[in-house]
């Protein structure tokens, strides 16, 4: 299967990585990257024979004709890339799941992969239980909450920034209370798990969120908590940050490339 990426950053030097790692299982068709020369300067030691596969033009990027595309580039290069992707007939794995809180990208997306006969599918990411969270929303679900907990250092260039000295919290704080859509469009780099629960379960506006800096905590923490038929769940995952990115859980890129192993693996788990 040959797989192309979208984004450079700390999910895509890690995933790029995972996947030159399984040479008979998958081929990286090429990286599509924002800005060539900090890329290039990033393809270092183990990854620098993919320079040659950088690109800063989609349209050479798609020749190398692709079957599958990860995205790991932010909710800008979802709104940039998706539908171009779809439209030349490639399967894609969604990361910057927080791009669907906009319904019209969503559907439009959607009907795209129809159309095409081609899946979006959205990544696990940083958080777990999701396989759990879709199975109990269909037994019926009454309430899901989920809950962010960063180091305060997280949040930096976030709507929480403005006006508050983040190096000076000395006490957990909440910075946001409210509906998932609402957490996921407006903390797009922190908050894409908000989405990703919310989709699995009740939804954008009925699943509620709190997103906390905690001066006191070294990893980034999620919890989920659900009601239902089916029982309760109650999830906390301390996920270890990406030294090139701590916003981003390390375990996020895993998920990613466990997604893309498994997506013609003859048995999966
Ligand atoms: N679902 C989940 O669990 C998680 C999702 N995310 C999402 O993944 C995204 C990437 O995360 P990181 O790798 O940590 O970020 P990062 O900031 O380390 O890297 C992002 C990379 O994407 C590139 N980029 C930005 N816009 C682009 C475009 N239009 N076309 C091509 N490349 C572009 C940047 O130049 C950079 O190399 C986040 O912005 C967030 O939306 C992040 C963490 C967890
Ligand atoms: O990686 C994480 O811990 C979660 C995250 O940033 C996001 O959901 O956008």
């Amino acid at each position: 299967m040959r797989v192309g990426l979208i984004g450079f950053g700390a999910i895509g030097q890690r995933l790029a990585r995972g996947l030159l790692a399984h040479p008979q299982r998958v081929t990286l068709s090429g990286v599509l990257v924002q800005d060539l020369s900090e890329a290039q300067a990033a393809a270092q030691d183990d990854l620098a024979q993919l320079r040659p596969l950088l690109s800063d033009s989609r349209d050479a990027w798609l020749e190398a004709a692709p079957d599958l595309v990860v995205e790991c580039a932010g909710h800008t290069a979802v709104d940039a890339h998706a539908v171009a992707v779809l439209g030349a007939g490639c399967d894609l794995l969604l990361v910057s799941v927080g791009a669907l809180t906009d319904d019209a990208r969503y559907e439009r997306l959607r009907a795209l992969a129809e159309a095409h006969g081609r899946q979006v599918r959205l990544v696990a990411g940083a958080v777990g239980g999701i396989d759990w969270l879709t199975a109990a929303r269909d037994a019926g679900l009454r309430e899901v909450v989920y809950r962010g907990r960063k180091p305060p250092q997280a949040w930096r260039g976030s709507p929480a920034e403005p006006g508050r000295d983040l190096d000076a919290l000395v006490a957990p704080t909440r910075l946001f209370e409210g509906s998932a859509r609402q957490a996921a469009r407006d903390f797009p780099r922190n908050a894409n798990v908000a989405a990703t629960v919310a989709l699995a379960t009740l939804g954008l506006d009925q699943t509620r969120v709190e997103l906390w800096a905690d001066p006191g905590v070294s990893d980034n923490q999620h919890e989920i908590e659900a009601w239902g038929e089916a029982g309760h769940l109650l999830l906390r995952l301390d996920n270890r940050p990406d030294p090139l990115n701590p916003r981003t859980s390390l375990v996020t890129a895993h998920s990613a490339l466990r997604a893309v192993l498994n997506w013609r693996a003859p048995l999966v788990l």
